[in-house]
């Protein structure tokens, strides 16, 4: 595997077999894979397995919010799965992701990275106002940020349009991944706070979340290809 892929393609999709297939034209030095939701509710850890025996390593994107027990219980279980990196969500408070960091601990130096998401890249100042936050959302990214380096967790998700002031406040070891990743030519879809592949790299981010891009594009392979030149270098 290349030392450490910037890409990380986001397989939603409704069932395992339209994943496989995707994933069977991909070459794990080309990029990570991320399960959310969608594919875990319905295929589960034997999918997550499936991936990781055909060398991907994967980012388990189930976004965890609840209370500290809870989740942090449930990073554990994703540590066992042996992922790469797992999330919880930084509103879910300083307890929530202390408590999920030193359960963490146990599992030493192969224990997943732990993340958390700040404010989601599908929302603008209208839907934050919506739910009573009465900041820009870099301002929310940035206070949520902070909370989660002060619980010592490793990064978190974040649009890439906040990266430059996020490396600025936590350094370079400080991991931004960043989903909201357009290609000039790709729809913008339900995202608000997007970037395009190349820009997002320059402005700090450690890694790409891309979706739609990919998966919906004609041809997913050549999508992939065309955002790997463009970042290759950066
Ligand atoms: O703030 C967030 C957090 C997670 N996501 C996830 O990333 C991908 C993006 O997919 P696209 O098709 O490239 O939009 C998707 O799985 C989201 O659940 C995010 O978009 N924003």
């Amino acid at each position: 595997m290349q030392k450490d892929p910037k890409i990380i393609v986001a397989l939603d999709f409704p069932s395992e077999e339209p994943a496989l297939a995707l994933v069977d034209s991909l070459n794990p030095e080309l990029c990570r894979l991320k399960v959310g939701k969608e594919l875990f509710t319905r295929s589960g850890p034997a999918l997550v397995k499936s991936l990781q025996a055909r060398g991907f390593e994967v980012f388990l994107d189930l976004k965890f919010h609840d209370i500290p027990n809870t989740t942090s219980a449930a990073v554990a279980a994703a540590a066992d799965l042996g992922v790469w990196m797992v999330n919880v969500h930084a509103s879910g408070g300083a307890r929530m992701m202390e408590a999920c960091r030193t359960r963490l601990e146990s599992f030493g130096a192969d224990r997943p990275l732990l993340i958390a998401v700040t404010v989601l890249t599908s929302m603008g100042d209208d839907d934050l106002r919506g739910i009573g936050i009465d900041v820009s959302p870099a301002e929310q990214v940035s206070r949520l940020a902070a909370l989660t380096a002060d619980c010592g967790l490793d990064g978190v998700v974040c649009s890439a349009q906040e990266a430059p002031k996020l490396k600025a406040e936590h350094g370079s070891g400080f991991r931004l991944v960043t989903p909201g990743i357009r290609p000039l030519t790709a729809d913008k879809g339900d995202q608000q706070r997007i970037m395009t592949p190349a820009d997002a790299l320059r402005a700090g981010s450690d890694y790409l979340v891309i979706g739609r891009p990919v998966t919906q594009a004609a041809d997913p392979l050549a999508a992939l290809e065309a955002i790997h030149a463009e970042v290759a270098g950066l």
